[in-house]
């Protein structure tokens, strides 16, 4: 970057000596700067050092052309935009037109009028750089010139009369007006409606005040059409601060109104019916409480859900189920009155609001048809589905006063109308308590869980107290529910037992065992004995021996590599085939554990007579066993019992290393519990084992 100059630098070339003196002393005297050169080729080397403001250059010099030199400087890259005026005879017009060719600005002739030289060059320096300005400013009007031809908002321009004196193609585009219909017009023809006066008149105050403006308008085409439209006005004042120019930048904005407004519908509503979806039934419902507590009527919430729904969607595609529940919210919209919502609460629950439903039997004939209405058969694709629905009845005031509580109560009176055999009512009663509700819910969530394969296996090692080696492995099972969370057994296998799911479920561990066995198997793993858990309502099927067998045979496993762990209590329900159950199935290759020893109440002279192999203590011995005296001696007792009946001994829940110490001073056989491992998920365990079979047990 060159520094700026104080005065302008004159480079002044010519051979005779006397004439640059003169030049020099003539040009200082003016106010410039001056260097010589007195050859062509010392011209070259000194532009390019001194980089001068302007160049006198005579035409004759003694080592070249002026001419030619003129033109070897302007080929220079910082000799394009200087001037350089050339020195001639005064009739040498061969060598002005010359110089001119060669890119000279301008010329002085000889003989040089010295009185006038300074203001001759300071005119070139000036009138160059004006031509420099103007270059500028034109480059600016172009690029200015093409952002408004370009635009894709369009721009309209109003002189200080406020008439239109220039619209861009934009604005053609958006509003259908070619430039010359509104030129000369007042721009408020583009504004449609009354509504818009009150803003508009507000736009001119904010416009004079601040000098700009930002807002909607609705606009109106020229074919009549109204659109939103997001103006920028400014306005431009002139040299007295009067208003000179008004500049408006507008863009049709219907499209992101639209989005917009398509965003704010689905915040609020279900995307597949259109209907209100939680939020706004919520809502809904609370202004319909508020009404009722004002006029002090009564309302009914209706929570519907489609019985076997998930089939529909499992056999027959999720677009059929998707169809169907579309169908559904069609007849819940038919079947609404005046006031009253309906709206998805997700899945296939639907919520109905019927503010001032009346009395119970209004609303339970109401209720009624409306099963009938939905139980009336579907077309989906091609198919005709007969589906049915339940249905749960919360009244307010009386069975809440929030949202929430009525809606969760409505929805608790449907889980009965499906405990009931579905396809029917229920009301919301206070009898129906949490516990007995969560029971129902946990129930049907249950049902689901097994076809929606929520279900995990976990398992347990246990190690012989002598040596550490390993005894086998307890499977125990969890659910992973809807919320993604473990629920441990003891919460949901008692449920099963009570709903007859634990048959399905007990199938499934074992048909899950097996496949796990045969995996670690083929990996190479040396998998030990897998203990299994079997509830008292599998073991009381008439042929549970038989079907064990017959299911190990279909899942390739030897029975030998099973462990089937029973109850004191279900051994002792019905001992004379509990003693024919346990035979045949140490006779198919089971081994068999009694689990919980200690806690039920066998008879000791049954135990005899029954084919067993283990007996497991209970853990809540062998927590106590360090503290109380009573479960050390029942401890002392299992034992000598199992060893008197030649029977294994494991103790459950061995959590300490003096607990173990004591076990095995006892004579306990094996351990399980958090002293040698916790129970693992199928791939921690294959770890632990691959740890533990290469003498590193973790
Ligand atoms: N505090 C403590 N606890 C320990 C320790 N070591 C193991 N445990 C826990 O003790 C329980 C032992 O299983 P269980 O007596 O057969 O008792 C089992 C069993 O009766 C039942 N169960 C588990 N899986 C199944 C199954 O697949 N079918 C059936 N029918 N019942 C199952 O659920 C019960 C509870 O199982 P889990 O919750 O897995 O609880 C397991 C296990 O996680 C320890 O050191 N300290």
């Amino acid at each position: 970057m060159m520094e700026r100059r104080s005065k302008a630098l004159v480079l002044v070339v010519d051979d005779e000596l006397a004439a640059r003196l003169i030049t020099r002393a003539t040009l200082e005297e003016g106010g410039f700067d001056v260097v010589e050169a007195a050859s062509a080729a010392q011209a070259l080397a000194l532009f390019e050092d001194c980089h001068p403001d302007v160049v006198l250059l005579d035409v004759m010099l003694p080592d070249g052309d002026g001419v030619e030199l003129c033109e070897q400087l302007r080929g220079l890259p910082n000799g394009r935009d200087v001037p350089i005026a050339m020195v001639t005879g005064v009739n040498d017009k061969e060598s002005i037109q010359r110089a001119y060719q060669s890119g000279a600005t301008d010329f002085i002739t000889k003989p040089i009028s010295w009185g006038t030289l300074a203001h001759r060059t300071r005119f070139l320096l000036r009138a160059h750089h004006a031509l420099r300005d103007l270059a500028l400013s034109a480059l600016r009007m172009r690029l200015a010139a093409s952002v408004f031809e370009a635009s894709n908002d369009a721009i309209l321009i109003c002189d200080r009369h406020n008439r239109i004196i220039s619209t861009n193609p934009a604005f053609t585009r958006i509003c259908g007006h070619p430039a010359h219909e509104v030129l000369g017009q007042d721009p408020a023809l583009l504004f449609a409606d009354v509504g818009t006066r009150i803003q508009y008149q507000t736009m001119w105050e904010t416009l004079l005040a601040d000098n700009a403006w930002q807002g909607e308008f609705t606009c109106r085409r020229r074919n009549g059409d109204t659109f939103p439209a997001w103006f920028s006005m400014s306005l431009c004042r002139d040299a007295e601060g009067e208003p000179e120019h008004y500049i408006a930048l507008f863009t049709d904005i219907s499209l992101r109104k639209v989005q917009e407004q398509r965003i704010a519908h689905l915040a609020f509503h279900d995307e597949l019916t259109g209907l209100p979806n939680r939020r706004l039934v919520a809502d809904r419902l609370a202004v319909a409480l508020a009404q009722a507590k004002r006029d002090a009527s009564q309302g009914a919430v209706l929570f519907v859900d489609i019985d076997r729904f998930k089939n529909i969607n499992d056999s027959l595609g999720h677009a059929c189920g998707d169809q169907l529940l579309e169908q559904v919210a069609l007849r819940l919209q038919g079947a609404l009155r005046g006031g009253d919502t309906v709206g998805r609460m997700g899945g296939d629950e639907f919520v109905l609001l019927c503010p001032g439903a009346g009395h119970g039997a209004a609303i339970a004939a109401r209720a009624q048809a409306m099963l009938a209405t939905l139980a009336e058969p579907y077309q989906v694709m091609g198919m005709r589905l007969h589906v049915s629905a339940s249905m749960g009845i919360a009244c307010y005031p009386d069975d809440g006063d929030t949202p929430e509580v009525l809606v969760r109560n409505a929805d608790a009176a449907m889980y009965l109308a499906k405990e009931q055999g579905r396809n029917n009512f229920q009301f919301y009663a206070p009898e129906l308590n949490a516990s007995i509700l969560s029971r129902l819910k946990l129930e049907m969530e249950l049902r689901r869980a097994l076809d929606a394969g929520q279900f995990e296996l976990y398992y347990q090692p246990k190690l012989e107290m002598a040596d550490g080696r390993l005894n086998g492995a307890e499977v125990l099972i969890r659910w992973r529910n809807d919320a993604g969370q473990l629920v441990p057994p003891n919460r949901f296998i008692p449920v099963a037992e009570e709903c007859g799911l634990i048959g399905a479920i007990g199938d499934w561990v074992l048909a899950e065992t097996c496949r796990q066995h045969a995996a670690w198997r083929a990996a190479g793993l040396l998998v030990p004995v897998l203990a299994v858990n079997v509830s008292a309502r599998q073991f009381a099927q008439p042929e549970f021996a038989e079907n064990m067998g017959r299911m190990l045979a279909e899942l390739g496993t030897a029975p030998a590599a099973i462990e089937l762990e029973l109850t004191e209590s279900m051994l002792m329900a019905d001992v004379r085939r509990t003693a024919a159950t346990l035979e045949r199935l140490k006779e198919l290759g089971f081994s068999i554990a009694i689990d919980d020893f200690g806690t039920g109440f066998s008879s000791l002279n049954y135990l005899r007579h029954f084919r067993l192999d283990v007996l497991k203590i209970d853990q809540s011995f062998v927590r106590e066993l360090l503290q109380d005296r009573a479960a050390l001696a029942i401890v002392q007792s299992i034992i000598a019992l199992a060893r008197a009946l030649n029977l294994q001994t494991v103790a459950e829940g061995v959590e300490t290393e003096a607990q173990r110490a004591l076990l095995q001073e006892q004579g306990c056989g094996a351990m399980q519990g958090y002293l040698v491992a916790r129970p693992l998920p199928a791939s921690d365990f294959a770890a632990w084992l691959r740890a533990y079979n290469k003498g590193r047990p973790p």
